[in-house]
């Protein structure tokens, strides 16, 4: 992966006399550039490391809150109508919904928040360790111990939240949960980078998919929500369902 980005931008260079044209670079690249100015920083080692990290804190944590997202969804049928009604009102059924409708789908994102507010992808963050002694909620924690963060029971704590197990999206629209505290990409320092690009993300595939296909549960109960343990929530179940092209869209999925 390495070489081939030194390769591209070999022949940007040969092209345009330098590297820093306008094309877009990949973060690889971007990386390969500055390796000329700090070498000792950016070495291949540094580089394939970095993305390794990334493309493991990145796809799992993504990919199961899709996951849970759809499930969700096929067990709440109302939300499931509603996100449709807002994309087929706002988008409509004339072209592929794109990064720019994101922000005209306040109902979308709601369902988003309140699947990672039941099922956060990590439900323990990731281990921290407290750097000195210290008192948290008046306990005694001394300095080197490891200290973790149970979100999953803070994002369902009745004194925060009514109904904590239901999944209600409503909660959050016109900012009806604002002071609530959750954190599914952690806090402070150490928070998930790849909070934005995880949302932009999942936005866009899930509600392409809700907008060109109508889904449904295979069988007649409901699609089964157990947790696997381990530091990311899985679904116990790997979830299977139905879809079936929309008709308002059949003019559009025919030239995909
Ligand atoms: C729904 C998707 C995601 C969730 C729920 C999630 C959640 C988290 C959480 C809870 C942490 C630990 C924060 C803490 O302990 O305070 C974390 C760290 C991290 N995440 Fe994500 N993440 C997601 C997607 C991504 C993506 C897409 C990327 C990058 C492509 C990414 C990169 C990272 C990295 C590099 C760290 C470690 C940060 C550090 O230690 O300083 N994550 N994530």
């Amino acid at each position: 992966m390495i070489d081939a980005e030194r390769e591209k931008l070999k022949q940007l260079e040969r092209k345009n006399g330098k590297d820093d044209s306008d094309e877009k670079k990949s973060m690889i690249g971007v990386m390969l550039s500055l390796q000329k100015t700090e070498p000792d920083v950016y070495t291949d080692t540094f580089i394939s490391a970095l993305v390794a990290n990334l493309l493991g804190t990145g796809t799992e944590t993504t990919s199961t809150t899709m996951e849970w997202t759809m499930a969700l969804l096929l067990n709440h049928r109302n939300a499931l109508k509603k996100a449709q009604e807002e994309i087929d009102l706002n988008v409509g059924g004339g072209r592929l919904l794109d990064k720019n409708d994101l922000p005209h789908l306040p109902y979308l994102h709601c369902i988003i928040t309140e699947t990672l507010r039941l099922y956060p992808a990590a439900p323990m963050l990731l281990p921290h360790e407290a750097s000195t002694d210290c008192k948290i909620h008046g306990y005694d924690v001394p300095g080197g111990s490891m200290v973790l963060v149970n979100a999953h029971a803070i994002h369902r704590d009745p004194a925060t939240w009514e109904d904590p197990e239901e999944f209600r999206p409503e909660r959050f629209e016109h900012g009806g949960a604002e002071g609530k505290f959750m954190m599914p990409f952690g806090m402070g320092r150490r928070k998930c980078p790849g909070e934005n690009l995880a949302m932009r993300t999942m936005g866009l595939v899930l509600w392409v998919l809700l907008q060109c296909f109508d889904w449904s549960r295979i069988g007649d109960g409901e699609v089964d929500m157990a947790t696997a343990t381990g530091p990311i929530m899985f679904k116990a179940v790997p979830l299977e369902a139905l879809c079936k092209p929309r008709a308002n869209m059949s003019t559009i999925l025919k030239k995909i």
